[in-house]
């Protein structure tokens, strides 16, 4: 069974509800329609009844709720919450309740936040910074976890490399230049990521511009010191580097650029040093190898909200709404 499958029997095992506050996005509809036929999880839209309708004539989304924010009976109780949460960063009575009728990504997390959802998915028109500040400043960090950071499920065809052709590609979407504490945080958190969504044991490749010492840089120094701490914070799991990303993924170039190791070669989570290699990374992946790209996933978020990308198409969204159904058992 495919990974997608796979995730997606896991999400019908006991089933969550979703908010797509992105409702009057055509894709976003289509997705919901195949959600619901497919009966992986509970759709929540936000937004006016009869546009949704109209844009989604096409789709079957009957099974969907819809909350009409002009309408909603809960709006009161939502205001007070999101004043209470965030009086001390200046949000009124007034701000809270413009910012919850007009911008349904709020709504979206202030639902998740009130347990009328247990997870969010937007992104396909919104950027990334737009979708995830909301959650992050309402629903905060999850226990024992003081930096979220994101990931993709890559799942390439026809490839030998990582577990079966899937990997973790870590950060391509939120922490956009991490010092050596925060990639050894970022290295966790992807391997447990890894292991509770495809399974199999993780083997974590921190990636550079050099194979154990082939090169001098500061880059290369931060990745050796992320190594080093990740190592200790994680002894659970497997992570090495620094390595480049051959010699991270194809046994034989591992084992000429760094003998002996037992991680070079064989990684299937790959943490890349900055937000532009990962988000360059996985793009590139996504659109040379014809990768499915799950994500950009959060980890460390208190309950589970995560983005798309704007280049995403329905099925990815049917993709991510099971991930975060998964992620909210
Ligand atoms: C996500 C992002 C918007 C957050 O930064 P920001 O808008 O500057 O927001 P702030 O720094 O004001 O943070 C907002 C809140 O989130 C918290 N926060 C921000 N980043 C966090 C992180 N990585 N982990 C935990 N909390 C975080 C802050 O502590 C703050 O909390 P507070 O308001 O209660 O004090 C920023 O990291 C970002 O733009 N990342 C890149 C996104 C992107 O463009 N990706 C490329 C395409 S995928
Ligand atoms: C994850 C990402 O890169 O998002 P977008 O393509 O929307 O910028």
């Amino acid at each position: 069974m495919s990974f997608i499958e796979a995730i997606k029997d896991r999400a019908r095992q006991s089933r969550k509800t979703i908010v797509l506050p992105e409702s009057m996005e055509i894709r976003t509809l289509e997705a919901t329609a195949q959600i619901l036929s497919e009966d992986i999880c509970d759709v929540i839209l936000i937004g006016d009844k009869d546009e949704i309708t109209n844009i989604g004539m096409n789709f079957d989304i009957s099974r969907a709720t819809i909350v009409d924010p002009n309408s909603f009976e809960q709006m009161d109780a939502y205001v007070a919450k999101l004043v209470e949460l965030r009086e001390k960063k200046g949000m009124t009575l007034e701000k809270a309740g413009e910012i919850l009728k007009t911008d349904a990504l709020y709504l979206g997390v202030m639902m998740v936040k009130m347990g009328l959802a247990d997870g969010m998915v937007a992104g396909a028109v919104n950027s990334t910074a737009n979708v995830l500040r909301p959650s992050l400043q309402i629903l905060k960090t999850a226990p024992n976890t003081k930096l979220v950071s994101s990931f993709f499920v890559m799942v390439v065809p026809n490839c030998e490399f990582g577990h079966q052709g899937i990997f973790v590609y870590s950060d391509c979407g939120l922490v956009q230049n991490p010092n050596a504490e925060e990639l050894a945080a970022i290295a966790g958190s992807s391997a447990k990521s890894f292991k509770s969504l495809v399974g199999a044991e993780p083997i974590v490749g921190m990636l550079s511009h050099s194979t154990k010492g082939s090169a001098t840089h500061p880059d290369v120094d931060k990745v050796v010191e992320a190594t080093k701490i990740a190592k200790s914070l994680y002894p659970e799991y497997k992570i090495d580097g620094e390595f480049q990303s051959d010699a991270a993924i194809v046994p034989s170039i591992g084992a000429a650029k760094a003998p002996g190791n037992e991680i070079a070669g064989h990684a299937n989570v790959l943490v890349f040093p900055d937000l532009d290699a990962g988000n360059i990374c996985y793009k590139l992946t996504e659109r040379l190898a014809k990768a499915d790209a799950y994500g950009p996933i959060t980890q460390g978020i208190a309950k589970p909200v995560n983005d798309l990308s704007r280049g995403c198409t329905a099925e990815d969204i049917v993709g991510v709404v099971a991930i975060t159904a998964v992620q909210a058992q």
